[in-house]
């Protein structure tokens, strides 16, 4: 069958209508004629072992990972990026909302300071491609942040008996913590004292888990856990095994923002909170800040955030975000949710107790857009969007939005 794609479309396809209807291409950029198999999966249609017959003038020419979907020059990308949150807006949440300009990263290349790779079994460093699982060896990341890439390029030489490495580096310290995930603890010792020696701030342990990584208990094996990282206006601890954005400049930048559209009040919430970095910034703005996050490693790190910088008036919730709804009525509640977006007691809780203002971060459009429609239906007025680039060349965006009472 071959093709002409009409547009790009949530999760990284090209979209293209055909006699039998719209069909979905991985990777395929707007205006790009293709050739390729159809597939019917759970009634949706895809084109696989896709050849371009007709490529985008401005495809980028260079090897990317298969996690760089969107492989085009820079400045092509971001109107792409903003046309996904304003179409999900009108189609979702039936909004005509007018958007800011996308911020793009401030770094195009070379931005991501966290990575994880399986073990190539004939030596190297794989991608495991997402449903097949099958494994694409890589010769190096070009997404990848020094230190990180110099970690790579070590990495794939050195003969480690494990399944998967991860990385988490630090562009102030300049230094990469490494996670082992398989193999034999005892076994890693040894290469990990000398990983620490080879440059590695610290290296831990986990055994593998079919739902992702660091799901079980982490074993330190030798040197540091966590290193320091600038986001923007602060300074907050990363480490391997718990959730930091990877891009901090282009996070640093959302953060500052975020915390400049909050009018300041008596408390402050935020839901889903990581170690905190977003309740820190606008702990100054209010006489309260609630945290609730559920991963302990991530309260641990924020805590220790908290007690460094000297603030005072910000407390954390260990705990599931459903919990937080008897914490009663907040002036402003911050939200960063995973892809699922908002649980459906957080939407209610939100709906009931009113906050003057919601300062909502998403990483997906649609669920953005379908939890914004509700908040607009429920009397919130849309007040600020802004897409941001976290994640270039490939389809992500992040979303910062208002929402205000009135
Ligand atoms: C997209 S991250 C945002 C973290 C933080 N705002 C940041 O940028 O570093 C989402 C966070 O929500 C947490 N989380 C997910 N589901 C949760 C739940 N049901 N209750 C509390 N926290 C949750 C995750 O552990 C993760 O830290």
């Amino acid at each position: 069958m071959q093709a002409r794609i009409e547009k790009l479309v949530p999760g990284g396809y090209g979209l293209a209508r055909t006699e039998e209807g719209a069909i979905l291409v991985k990777g395929a950029l707007p205006g790009e004629v293709v050739r390729g198999v159809p597939v019917r999966r759970k009634g949706t249609l895809f084109l696989e072992e896709v050849e371009i017959l007709e490529p985008h003038p401005q495809r980028y020419p260079h090897p990317l990972p298969p996690s760089a979907d969107l492989p085009l020059a820079y400045e092509a990308q971001l109107p792409l990026k903003e046309a996904l949150v304003g179409d999900a807006l009108a189609r979702i949440a039936k909004l005509e909302a007018s958007l800011l300009p996308i911020r793009p990263s401030p770094r195009p290349l070379g931005y991501r300071t966290a990575a994880q790779y399986a073990r190539y079994p004939l030596g190297g460093l794989a991608y495991r491609l997402p449903e097949s699982h099958a494994l694409y060896p890589l010769e190096e990341d070009p997404l990848l942040a020094e230190p990180l890439a110099s970690a790579f390029a070590l990495l794939k030489t050195w003969p480690l008996p494990v399944e998967e490495v991860a990385l988490r580096g630090s562009l102030l310290e300049g230094r990469v913590l490494l996670g082992l995930i398989g193999g034999s603890l005892e076994a890693l010792k040894r290469p990990a004292k000398a990983l620490v020696k080879e440059g590695f701030a610290g290296v831990v342990w986990a055994e593998p888990s079919a739902k992702g990584r660091f799901r079980g208990r982490v074993t330190p094996l030798h040197g540091e856990r966590t290193l320091l990282e600038r986001f923007g206006p602060l300074t907050a601890t990363v480490s391997v095994e718990s959730f930091s954005q990877v891009n901090p400049l282009a996070a640093g930048e959302l953060f500052a923002e975020a915390a400049g559209l909050a009018s300041g009040g008596e408390r402050a919430l935020e839901l889903y909170a990581g170690s905190g970095l977003l309740s820190l910034l606008l702990a100054p703005r209010y006489r309260e800040v609630v945290a609730v996050e559920v991963s302990k490693e991530a309260v641990r790190r924020g805590e220790a955030d908290r007690r460094r910088l000297g603030v005072e008036n910000l407390r954390f919730h260990r705990g599931d975000v459903r919990e937080a709804l008897r914490f009663g009525r907040f002036d402003l509640v911050a939200v960063d949710p995973p892809r699922a977006g908002l649980a459906p007691e957080v939407r209610a809780y939100l709906l009931e107790s009113r906050p003057q203002e919601i300062l909502y971060i998403a990483c997906d459009p649609a669920t953005w857009a379908r939890d914004v429609g509700e908040l607009v239906r429920g009397g919130y007025r849309l007040a600020f969007v802004r897409p941001y680039d976290f994640f270039p060349f490939t389809h992500h965006v992040e979303v910062l939005s208002l929402l205000r009472l009135g």
